[in-house]
């Protein structure tokens, strides 16, 4: 591939990632978590092995999230009317979002409870 071209596509999924942060509460909501979790990490003091697993967790639930949106958008482009295959598709996307919130949650409460006990 050439480089003009690379540039040309990380560009484009930077307006990917900007267009979400702007029409989605839920990525705003994902973006402060992340912020948060990170400044009590840093005021925390975290091993290395715990950074890893929190940058990991970070990156893909806002990349899920991305996911979810881009699903979201291409069903309403699908159809405009009501359809239970639509609900399911929306539905199971936005259920994968919750289960690995509520994964990274669990995790995060692993390894930050031991160090505030
Ligand atoms: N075309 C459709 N056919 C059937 N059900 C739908 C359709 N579009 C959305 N739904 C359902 O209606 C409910 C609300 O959907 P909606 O698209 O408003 O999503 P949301 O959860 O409000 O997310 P967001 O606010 O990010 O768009 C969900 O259960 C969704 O599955």
């Amino acid at each position: 591939m050439k480089l003009s071209k690379f540039v040309r596509s990380f560009g484009f999924a930077a307006q990917g990632v900007a267009t979400a942060l702007k029409a989605e509460q839920n990525m705003r909501v994902h973006t402060l978590a992340a912020v948060l979790v990170v400044s009590a990490g840093l005021l925390t003091g975290l091993e290395h092995t715990e950074w890893l697993i929190i940058v990991v967790l970070i990156g893909g639930m806002i990349a899920l999230e991305l996911v979810n949106s881009a699903l979201e958008r291409t069903i309403d482009l699908v159809t405009s009317e009501l359809h239970p295959l639509a609900k399911q598709a929306k539905d199971m996307a936005a259920g994968a979002v919750l289960v690995f919130a509520v994964t990274s949650a669990i995790i995060g409460l692993l390894i930050f409870l031991p160090k505030w006990i």
